[in-house]
């Protein structure tokens, strides 16, 4: 397992073409040995063009990409020790699920034992180990997925192993549980994983931190609770969770922020020439139905929601629109207007876009 650096690198198709335009702006990453990462934004924000950075496919413009402090730019995919899973399966259909497994070890010239024992505790991970005589061509698109990732993950002398949407073929049944067979596997394994996918929910669940991209752009990395918690940005609190979080505009008078004309109780400090405040919250923490009281503004429903085991309550809250996440027992309020409660300690302050934070 490797650590991989990103520095100050940027990438444009179209040579000559101002940064603004560029397919990847400059940026400087870290990705830290040994653990899983997701890439994750909305189609065309340069996740794959970032993947394919690291692999060598594409060389950047500008920048550096190191391997644990070597500078591995100039050196073409087969030099730089990566494991790759795309979208669709790779497999040589002419062998078993055993062979397919074992051949990346016998090109190294792993002695017989030791393919052996290490194809036997990959195909364990992955449920494979009852099929691994049967002919790689005979199993079904999951199946062949899984040996691709199997593959991806046989060699424990990788510096990386990167997966681009790997769960694309994958029956929506089985995404779940695959998700946590990566989870698993990765924890077990060990190797650094750079994950692409346009799925929040894929990145959440499997990665220990999540780089959310916008544009070209790297918008946040940090842990899913991180990203829950504290978006760095308007942009994350939408992209991150569902339903998205709640961003409602304050008005400013005497220095005091309020929203509906009624005050908050937070001492926020919003930096001087900010347009526009926000408070952002998440449904998952607006209370509903409480006793007037600090931060408790009036609502009007507008919607109810199903939502699996809960119900999303869509209000009307001081001009704009908030949602609530609630449990299904807790039933809709009686009646059309009651109160929403915005906790102190989970309500966040966003100066034009960007989280205020406060020590
Ligand atoms: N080979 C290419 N030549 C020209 N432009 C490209 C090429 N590959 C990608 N792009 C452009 O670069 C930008 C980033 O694309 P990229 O494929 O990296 O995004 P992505 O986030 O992976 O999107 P998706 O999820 O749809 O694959 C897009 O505007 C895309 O049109």
């Amino acid at each position: 397992m490797t650590r991989l650096d990103i520095v100050d690198v940027g990438h444009s198709y179209m040579p000559g073409a101002e940064e603004e335009r560029w397919a990847l702006k400059p940026l400087r990453l870290t990705f830290e040995a040994g653990k899983t990462y997701a890439l994750v934004g909305p189609s065309g924000c340069g996740k794959t063009t970032l993947l394919n950075i690291l692999s060598g496919l594409v060389r950047p413009s500008q920048g550096h990409i190191l391997f644990d402090g070597a500078d591995v730019t100039a050196l073409p995919t087969r030099a730089r020790n990566i494991a790759q899973v795309f979208q669709f399966p790779v497999i040589y259909r002419s062998m078993t699920v055993y062979e397919n497994l074992a051949f990346p070890l016998q090109c190294r010239r792993w002695d017989k034992a030791r393919v052996d024992a290490k194809v036997r505790q990959v195909a364990e991970a992955l449920d494979l180990d009852d099929r691994l005589h049967q002919p790689a061509r005979r199993l079904t698109a999951d199946d062949k997925q899984l040996i691709s990732l199997g593959r991806g993950l046989v060699r424990d002398d990788v510096a990386a192993v990167l997966m681009d949407e790997p769960l694309t073929v994958i029956d929506p049944q089985l995404k779940h549980s695959l998700r946590r067979k990566i989870r698993e596997i990765t924890e077990q394994f060990g190797p650094t994983v750079i994950y692409v996918t346009h799925d929040q929910y894929e990145a959440m669940s499997i990665a220990q931190e999540v780089l959310v991209m916008k544009d070209g752009r790297a918008m946040q990395q940090g842990t899913p609770e991180q990203l829950f918690e504290a978006p760095s940005s308007t942009y994350v609190g939408y992209f991150i969770g569902s339903p998205a979080m709640n961003f409602l505009t304050l008005d400013r008078a005497d220095g005091h922020l309020t929203l509906g004309g009624r005050p908050l109780t937070m001492a926020w400090d919003m930096p001087g020439g900010t347009t526009e405040c926000q408070v952002g919250i998440r449904p998952e923490y607006v209370q509903v139905g409480t006793e007037p009281g600090p931060n408790t503004f009036p609502a009007r429903l507008r919607d109810v929601r199903d939502h699996g085991p809960q119900r999303v309550l869509v209000m009307e809250v001081a001009g704009g629109l908030v949602r609530a996440k609630v449990p299904r027992e807790d039933g809709v309020p009686a009646s059309e207007e009651f109160l929403v409660r915005l906790p102190r300690a989970k309500a966040l302050p966003y100066a034009d876009g960007r989280l205020v934070l406060h020590s």
